[in-house]
């Protein structure tokens, strides 16, 4: 990425932050960064980071090579209507948006009949603040591939990347990794909340929840055994992990978690629908 490539920010929350987090140090710094969001009470939270804000869009936003909308999805097609006028030949657009399609977005951008072509549908994770984030991938067929991997280089910043080819996929990605950090927090709270039950206290019970978590995701990602294996290495016969996971199986932990999937899957092509019309 070339030095001083400056990137705008359309909507300064909670993704936002945990992107801008990873990328200031990396493949940028604070001051190449353009934050805009309408509710001024992020601001200071920003301005302390080094990052300048503004509450309204100007001509700085032509000053800028990449542009990430970062909006909740209800506010996407305002957001382009009062940002449009600033798009420059050369600007590479980002929608984190959970759902709404790369044909709808590209038509607010441009026109019905000359929809942009240089945009990026991307659908990153929270873990990104800490720069250990994971972000699927899909650009547009007109996008020339040295933008392509402008965008790769800025979210390869904030963790790593999945490209997918076909853009339906992006709603299996939201439902996995989009929304997956959620799942494991609850998993964790749950796993406190059963060990409190059992009598360790508070902090002794997140301790090792999130320990355990972090030590087999690890265990997971070097090793060259199938969860599955890893799963059957920790359990005895006739032991207490097999007396543990016969409850799981009891409550159709897997058919609980799939259908949890494809309910987060089905609400994202439901937002394209009901958001998605130009
Ligand atoms: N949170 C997550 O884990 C993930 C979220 N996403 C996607 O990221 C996007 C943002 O989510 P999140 O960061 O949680 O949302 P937030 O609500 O935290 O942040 C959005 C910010 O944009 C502001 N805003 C609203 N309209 C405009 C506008 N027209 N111009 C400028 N700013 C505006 C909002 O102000 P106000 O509060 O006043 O509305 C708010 O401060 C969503 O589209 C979501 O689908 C993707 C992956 C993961
Ligand atoms: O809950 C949501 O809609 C967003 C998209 C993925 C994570 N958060």
């Amino acid at each position: 990425m070339k030095q001083n490539t400056k990137i705008a920010f359309i909507g300064g929350g909670n993704m936002a932050m945990a992107m801008a987090s990873g990328m200031i140090g990396t493949v940028c710094q604070a001051e190449d960064i353009l934050v805009i969001d309408i509710n001024t009470a992020g601001h200071d939270r920003w301005l302390q980071k080094g990052v300048k804000t503004s509450s309204q869009v100007s001509t700085d936003l032509a000053q800028c090579k990449v542009w990430i909308y970062a909006v909740k999805p209800q506010n996407i097609h305002e957001a382009i209507e009062g940002s449009k006028i600033h798009l420059q030949s050369d600007t590479l657009v980002i929608s984190i948006a959970a759902g709404l399609n790369t044909q709808s977005l590209s038509a607010w951008l441009g026109s019905q009949d000359n929809p942009w072509p240089g945009l990026v549908r991307v659908m990153p994770n929270t873990p990104a603040l800490i720069g250990k984030g994971v972000t699927g991938l899909y650009a547009m067929a007109s996008l020339g591939e040295k933008d392509v991997l402008l965008a790769e280089q800025i979210l390869t910043s904030i963790g790593s990347v999945v490209r997918v080819h076909d853009e339906s996929l992006l709603d299996a990605v939201t439902a996995l990794s989009g929304s997956g950090p959620a799942y494991v927090f609850l998993l964790i709270e749950s796993l406190v909340g059963g060990a409190m039950a059992l009598g360790l206290d508070d902090k002794q019970a997140k301790k090792l929840a999130i320990e355990t978590i972090l030590g087999s995701a690890e265990l997971a990602a070097v090793s060259d055994q199938e969860p599955a294996a890893l799963r059957e290495n920790v359990t005895s016969k006739g032991g207490t992990t097999a007396a543990a996971l016969a409850v799981f199986e009891q409550h159709n932990f897997r058919e609980t978690v799939k259908q949890a999937m494809q309910a987060a899957s089905d609400r994202a092509i439901e937002m394209a629908g009901e958001l998605g019309k130009s």
